[in-house]
């Protein structure tokens, strides 16, 4: 059995000092600097154009940063280094499957690629959910499911380090779901995961770390948890309009600011668990909603800007 392993080992699988990219007067990625441990599962957030694959495309190795260093695994990715191939999976983008194969054709033709033998092809189609449809051709599969088999194929040599490029974009929620499972069951073998998204809720279920990048640069870097820690915001709790009355709620313990809209009254307080247990006293909780602060409201503190994927 493979044993749990988290934040494995106390190497760097990446280390990132100051790599700078531009594109005539754009600069795509302008100054970044990051370090991830080993078996580490960190993301790279952030909106559109933000500089992510960038980013990650010169930690790869697939493209040269204008200046600054990267160590993969204690090597310079670039110029491209052989050596690290062994070393790393890049998952592909569902045009560089063979055409008219089946998903475990796909995987063991990857395996002989790389010198691997077939059984390993089976036990990638295992883990990523689908083993039944080993004999399903590539193209007759969803979206999800070739997703899962791009990561497959990106497993199959044993990699250490694995690098995703947005690998739940245009999901349906079960399949992204789906997929949370497979890089969960992923780290837990122990494989450090670099991933790009713009998904924030995701990030903050599956990252250990994050950085959130906008506009070429890292604005901030830390656990999930401890970034919307820092926030220090208000938790709010949400009451169906007409359920509670407003003096009341004003007159609570430990509610800082009430506000009311068509549908609900809000109330906003740093002292939660004396709003609620005043409210249960009063016997309404019912449709009773609480909202506590997200990596959306992180992005907004740090750039006055709402959130848009
Ligand atoms: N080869 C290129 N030539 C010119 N501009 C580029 C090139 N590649 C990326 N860019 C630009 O650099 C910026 C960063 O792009 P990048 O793809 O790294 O962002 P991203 O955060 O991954 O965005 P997305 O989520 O849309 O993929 C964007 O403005 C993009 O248009």
């Amino acid at each position: 059995m493979f044993s749990h392993v988290i934040n494995a080992g106390n190497g760097a699988a990446v280390v990132v000092e100051d790599i700078r990219k531009a594109y005539g007067d754009l600069n795509a990625v302008d100054g970044v600097s990051l370090s991830v441990s080993e078996g580490e599962f960190f993301g790279i957030l952030g909106p559109n154009g933000a500089g992510k694959t960038t980013t990650l495309e010169i930690i790869e190795g697939l493209r040269e940063p204008d200046s600054g260093t990267v160590r993969l695994l204690g090597e310079s990715p670039w110029p491209r280094n052989s050596a690290l191939l062994p070393r790393i999976g890049v998952q592909l983008q569902a045009s560089s499957f063979f055409e008219k194969l089946t998903a475990r054709e796909q995987l063991e033709t990857f395996a002989s690629l790389y010198g691997v033998g077939a059984a390993r092809a089976a036990e990638m189609l295992d883990l990523v959910g689908l083993a039944d449809k080993a004999d399903t051709r590539e193209d007759k599969l969803s979206g999800g499911q070739r997703q899962r088999l791009s990561i497959a194929c990106a497993l199959v040599h044993d990699p250490d380090v694995l690098f995703l490029d947005e690998p739940t974009a245009a999901l349906d929620p079960q399949a992204r779901r789906n997929l949370w499972d497979v890089l969960r069951a992923i780290q837990e073998r122990g494989k450090t995961i670099l991933y790009t998204t713009h998904y924030l809720d995701e990030a903050e279920i599956l990252c250990d770390r994050v950085a959130i990048m906008d506009r070429g640069r890292i604005l901030a870097m830390d656990r999930p948890a401890a970034l919307v820690r820092g926030l220090d915001a208000p938790t709010q709790v949400r009451l169906e309009r007409g359920s509670f009355p407003r003096p009341d709620a004003e007159a609570l313990p430990g509610a800082d600011q009430v506000s009311e809209d068509e549908q609900s009254l809000t109330i906003s307080t740093r002292r939660p668990a004396d709003v609620l247990s005043a409210l249960a006293d009063r016997g309404a909780l019912d449709g009773l909603q609480v909202r506590t602060a997200t990596l959306e409201d992180v992005f907004l503190d740090l750039t006055g800007r709402e959130y848009r994927a």
